[in-house]
């Protein structure tokens, strides 16, 4: 009879004391893997809801011609911008080695063909899927920040942002900043590329380019606002600033 009693006990609940308790290590060792389990499903699982949720997003392209000041605009638009990141066209840019030469000697560098557009595709597709997680791992957001209500934004910038038709169709907003001939020119003498810019390569080359790039954007695209990168600085960023607010501002108050 007392064996059967003992397991009663144990079945409704450990009367034992002491450390050596058999019951007490079960209960730990069940808390123990209940946690483990919570931890490693935790991450998956707000990855889950981030997916599913109304989670609101903006995709802004900043085009333009070499040093029309993309750069500088889409830098000063995520220092503004809470939970925003930018994607750059020209860390995309194959190694020179790859880069066909033309018929005047001039390397290609101003041609899609230069680029790894499926790269820059993937990372955009990376963002978009879960840009919590995309700002996360890039050390732009807090590892335990809300996602609740959160709208983020990605600035897409490049010379050839909007020539490329799987991104081109992937913007809610777009800027095209244009300077003229000899800005341009002047600008770019200044500017050190990798490899640096042959004698002639401006007149003979990215001038020529851009004007072709420029036409062939055109006929992809209607929707873009044209900036005149010849204004103050301050003017033009706080002008597109404004514009992205209000939207930001509009997509805040949908439901
Ligand atoms: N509105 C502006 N007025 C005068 N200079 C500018 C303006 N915007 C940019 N710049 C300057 O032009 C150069 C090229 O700008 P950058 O943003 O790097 O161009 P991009 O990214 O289009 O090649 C930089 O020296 C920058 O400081
Ligand atoms: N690897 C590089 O980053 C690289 C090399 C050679 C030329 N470029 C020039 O970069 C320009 C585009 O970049 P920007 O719009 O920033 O000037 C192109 O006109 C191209 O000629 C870039």
């Amino acid at each position: 009879m007392r064996p059967r009693a003992e397991t009663s006990d144990r079945e409704e609940g450990c009367t034992c004391v002491g450390k050596q308790c058999g019951c007490l290590l079960v209960k730990r060792e069940l808390l123990l893997l209940f946690f483990c389990y919570f931890l490693i499903t935790r991450d998956s699982r707000q990855q889950f809801c981030r997916e599913h949720s109304q989670m609101k997003t903006l995709i802004v392209g900043v085009g333009g011609v070499t040093n029309g000041g993309k750069s500088t605009l889409s830098q000063f638009l995520h220092q503004k911008i809470h939970n925003s990141c930018i994607i750059a066209q020209d860390t995309y840019f194959k190694d020179d080695c790859v880069v066909p030469v033309d018929s005047n000697g001039f390397k290609q560098y101003d041609t899609l063909d230069a680029l790894h557009m499926e790269k820059m595709m993937k990372e955009v597709y990376c963002w978009r899927k879960d840009p919590h997680e995309f700002l996360r791992q890039r050390g732009l957001i807090a590892k335990n920040a809300s996602t609740d209500d959160e709208l983020y934004v990605l600035i897409v910038e490049g010379f050839l942002i909007f020539n490329h038709r799987p991104l081109n169709e992937m913007f809610d907003m777009r800027y095209f900043l244009e300077i003229p001939y000899d800005i341009c020119k002047k600008r770019r003498s200044m500017r050190v590329y990798a490899p640096p810019d042959p004698p002639n390569y401006f007149d003979g080359y990215v001038w020529p380019m851009y004007i072709q790039n420029r036409k062939e954007m055109e006929i992809i695209t209607s929707e873009i606002v044209f900036l005149d990168g010849l204004k103050p600085k301050d003017e033009v960023l706080a002008a597109v600033y404004e514009d992205i607010r209000q939207e930001i501002a509009r997509l805040q108050g949908q439901s």
